[in-house]
């Protein structure tokens, strides 16, 4: 009844735009979230770059590529990518390449400090990175082209390592408000809080979240282990065409390892596809990868299937040097 009554007296206006969160251009040790005229500002309590709400499109109906048997579709290409850091100019990525078709899960394993994460946010758009060399191609668009919105729009998802908090806004609202902003963009119908309802409390089943975590603000007091679920979360109710899951099995206990990876393996369809940041390779019993690649230096320097995390648990990222 209470999680209700809050729908009842603090549903967001609709129609809804997308959220964003940036760092106040005023100067100000503050930041805004902004939807439309509604602006709201917070203390600064969580990370120097912009979050942008994550907001994925669905595949069209009909792009399916298995329904018809033919070949897979590539999602997204990566060639020759480069990137410095971009206050200072370091160079991170050094030429990484990556193809990733329809239905794969890709899993980069890789030293502390290899450029991993960089990867996955250079991915995204985020702003501490300079690309300064290659190409991303995703669903046949130039990635790099796009905003991180447009980037999220166009089927991207990306699950933070270290997931912030954004105290004042509610789980629910930040999830309704995005989804919402997501129907809309796809000319879609909105829902209403009770109608959300109705569509996130099978979701929250899926991925074992109490229906009181709704109520909680976005990832403010919640634990290690509970961050992580709420990022699953966030992906089931967004959706995703490639989602990217950076470190998403650290500080998880057994169990709720089992239930990510059952609630990512519940969201796989053959035009879904995942890439995965991890190192340990008992994630990739729960979520069975498709080729792991090992990323050296800010490039990948090796590929192949699940025997590579077998050979590194027993012998360490020696054994992948190459000669
Ligand atoms: N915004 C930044 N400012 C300064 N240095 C950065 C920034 N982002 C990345 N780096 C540096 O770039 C290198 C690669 O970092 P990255 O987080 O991509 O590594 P990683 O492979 O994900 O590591 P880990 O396995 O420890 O998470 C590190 O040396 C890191 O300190």
């Amino acid at each position: 009844m209470a999680l209700l009554h809050r729908f009842g007296c603090c549903s967001p206006p609709s129609p809804l735009p997308p959220l964003s969160f940036q760092k106040s251009t005023s100067g100000s040790d503050s930041y805004t979230v902004s939807a439309f005229q509604r602006r709201v500002r917070y203390p600064r309590r969580f990370s120097s770059f912009r979050l942008t709400a994550t907001l994925a499109a669905e595949s069209p109906a009909g792009s399916v590529s298995d329904g018809g048997g033919g070949p897979p579709k590539l999602l997204m290409e990566v060639k020759d990518l480069t990137a410095v850091i971009a206050e200072s100019g370091k160079k991170i990525l050094n030429g990484v390449n990556l193809s990733i078709y329809e239905g794969e899960i890709h899993a980069i394993m890789g030293k502390n400090g290899s450029g991993k994460s960089t990867f996955a946010k250079v991915l995204v758009g985020h702003r501490d990175y300079e690309v300064t060399g290659g190409s991303v191609v995703f669903k046949g668009e130039n990635l790099l082209e796009m905003e991180p919105e447009d980037r999220s729009l166009a089927g991207l998802f990306l699950s933070f390592q270290s997931p912030v908090e954004i105290p004042g806004v509610s789980n629910n609202d930040f999830l309704h408000m995005a989804y919402n902003a997501r129907q809309r963009k796809l000319g879609q119908t909105e829902l209403q809080p009770l109608e959300f309802y109705g569509h996130i409390r099978p979701i929250l089943e899926m991925v074992n979240i109490k229906p009181d975590f709704l109520n909680r603000n976005v990832n403010e007091g919640f634990s290690g282990g509970e961050k992580k679920r709420n990022e699953i979360l966030q992906l089931a109710v967004l959706g995703a065409d490639l989602a990217i899951l950076d470190e998403i099995d650290s500080g998880l206990d057994v169990d709720a390892l089992r239930d990510v990876a059952k609630a990512v393996n519940a969201l796989m369809t053959p035009t879904k596809s995942v890439l995965m940041i991890t190192h340990y390779r008992r994630l990739l019993e729960f979520i069975k990868p498709t080729y792991i690649h090992i990323m050296d230096n800010g490039k990948i320097t090796k590929t192949g299937d699940i025997s590579i995390a077998s050979i590194l648990e027993k012998e360490g990222y020696k054994a992948m040097s190459t000669p």
